[in-house]
């Protein structure tokens, strides 16, 4: 495999809070006026496919001659326009007048983060695909079992003459990526595509970037090359002889061994047309306001779209294009709504990509976990368990409110995102300790969860990760710290407070 390396590079240590405080004006300056100004993206018609956005995992890069179709291993981009794995494996298709084939590979693993609201929003978004590929006369397979383990005798089986499949920077898909081309025959071909990504993820940057500030030139530089409309996934010419079992969807979710006490998340429709009227809904209603009250939880102005960009079911470029298109009258909201769909949460993958502690603290930057150890002994003034956390039972009525929120609903106002977290480094013994919970409540109760973004949110928020030294204070040493006055002097905390207790209050009754 190339172009991955797992080290993460030094970083400069912290500097001196006094003479840091008089950059730190400077850089926060700066920062915001890169992202206001952030260029203007021009849209190009539907262009031919960038070889870029690929990855050749395997040794050959031809077709098997005489196989008898082409297979798309969808891992990550769980919809069929705009996906350049499937637009990938359908003109490799198309070249070798074979037919087209896509599967998916059903695993759960024994976790607490494995849950019902989770794999009902995954497998109802896969319902979709299937039945939009059998309208396009593209084979659709579930099949059971971690991919390691099932796609190479899959392959073998049903005669593929090359599999293509989608981009993921987690441990697992690497794993099993790594696995079955161990395990594929040597002609076969397995070829990676970045369809998650506006930039590619290793065209974007070959190392670990040290912050959004790092990344965002990169990135925007590379835009017009790579933020275009894409081709039509069209009917497809060649009819498979072997043909997919039939999935029964309803008896599949029913049967799955998932935690099914969180339940649903009502407000969230899967699949990739539910996700397209909310985008729609955040175009005509919500970006008016993005750009002065993103940071107000009480405010409907967030786009709401996480879900739906985490599992695939829409694309992140299709979105960016859309929001672009549309929102010239709403300018102010544009460039700080792309810097969070493109640049943020690129710089996500960035991180997971190219070091393999994206979830331990050791992945910290050396500053970072010198001033957490020197920390590490301060005496906390609450310690909570994780129950008392799981079950929204701290003396602090916002924080309670908005893990109230994350459980019952699946999700939480991103600027509460960060307090949150923050606040789970104040009340728990360790660093280490502190962050383990959070991924831990992240990815068991948000929709969103178990995605890079939220590594990077919690990593963020309690190591450091593309932030810069602070001045330093008990417990976060030169973590940026966050606190409760702060949130009153942003939004109306009262009111969050009162909305979330008295719905807990209601479904107790
Ligand atoms: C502690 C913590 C945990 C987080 N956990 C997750 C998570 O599990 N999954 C997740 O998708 N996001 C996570 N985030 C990032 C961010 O809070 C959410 O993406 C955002 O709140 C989702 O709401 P939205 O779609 O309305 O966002 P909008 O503000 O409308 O942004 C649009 C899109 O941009 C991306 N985005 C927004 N903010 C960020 C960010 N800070 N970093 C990277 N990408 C961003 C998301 O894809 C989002 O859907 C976390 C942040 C923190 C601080």
């Amino acid at each position: 495999m190339s172009g991955r390396k797992r080290k993460a590079p030094s970083a400069p240590a912290a500097k001196p809070a006094s003479k840091q405080q008089k950059t730190e004006k400077k850089k926060k300056e700066e920062e915001e006026k890169s992202v206001d100004s952030a260029p203007e993206i021009s849209e190009k018609p539907p262009t031919e496919f960038n070889k870029r956005r690929i990855r050749l995992i395997s040794d050959t890069e031809k077709i098997k001659q005489g196989s008898e179709a082409v297979l798309y291993w969808m891992l990550r981009d769980h919809r069929v326009q705009d996906n350049w794995a499937l637009i990938h494996a359908q003109q490799l298709a198309l070249e070798e007048e074979l037919p087209l084939h896509v599967c998916f590979c059903l695993v759960v693993p024994k976790s607490k983060t494995s849950t019902l609201r989770h794999y009902s929003f995954m497998l109802k978004g896969l319902q979709e695909v299937s039945k939009e590929c059998k309208q396009l006369n593209i084979q659709f397979h579930l099949l059971h079992g971690a991919p390691d383990e099932v796609l190479p005798g899959f392959v073998s089986e049903q005669r593929f003459g090359a599999v293509v499949t989608d981009f993921s920077p987690l441990r697992e898909p690497i794993r099993w990526l790594e696995m079955v081309n161990k395990a594929l025959p040597q002609d076969i071909p397995l070829i990676q595509v970045d369809a998650h990504n506006v930039v590619p993820c290793w065209v974007a940057s070959p190392k670990q970037e040290y912050a959004a500030r790092t990344i965002r030139g990169k990135i925007t530089k590379l835009l017009p090359e790579f933020l275009t409309g894409f081709p039509l996934v069209e009917k497809h010419s060649y009819t498979a002889a072997r043909t997919a079992k039939p999935v029964d969807w309803e008896e599949t979710l029913n049967s799955l061994n998932v935690d099914r006490t969180v339940a649903e998340s009502k407000w969230a429709e899967p699949g990739t047309k539910a996700g397209l009227l909310m985008l729609k809904s955040f175009i005509d209603v919500r970006l008016k306001t993005f750009g002065t009250l993103r940071n107000d939880p009480n405010s409907p102005s967030l786009s709401q779209l996480s879900p739906w960009i985490r599992f695939g079911h829409l694309s992140a470029q299709h979105v960016a294009l859309q929001v672009q298109r549309n929102g010239k009258k709403f300018g102010s909201s544009v460039a700080p709504f792309l810097e969070e769909l493109v640049v943020r949460r690129e710089l996500t993958d960035n991180f997971c990509f190219y070091n393999d502690k994206y979830d331990k603290v050791e992945g910290a930057y050396e500053w970072a976990q010198k001033t957490l150890r020197e920390h590490a002994k301060d005496k906390r003034p609450y310690i909570y368990t994780l129950q008392q956390l799981e079950n929204a039972e701290t003396h602090d009525k916002l924080w309670n409110a908005a893990q109230y929120q994350m459980v019952s609903e699946g999700k939480m106002h991103g600027f509460l995102r960060m307090y949150w977290a923050k606040k789970i480094l104040e009340w728990t013994s360790s660093p280490e300790e502190a962050l383990s919970f959070a991924l831990y409540l992240n990815d068991r109760y948000e929709l969103d969860g178990q995605d890079p973004n939220g590594f990077v949110g919690c990593m963020w928020s309690i190591c450091g990760i593309h932030d810069q030294g602070w001045a330093e204070r008990p417990i976060f040493g030169k973590i940026r710290y966050m606190n409760y006055k702060g949130c009153l002097r942003k939004f109306d905390v009262a009111s969050f407070e009162k909305k979330y207790t008295k719905i807990k209050e209601t479904k107790r009754s």
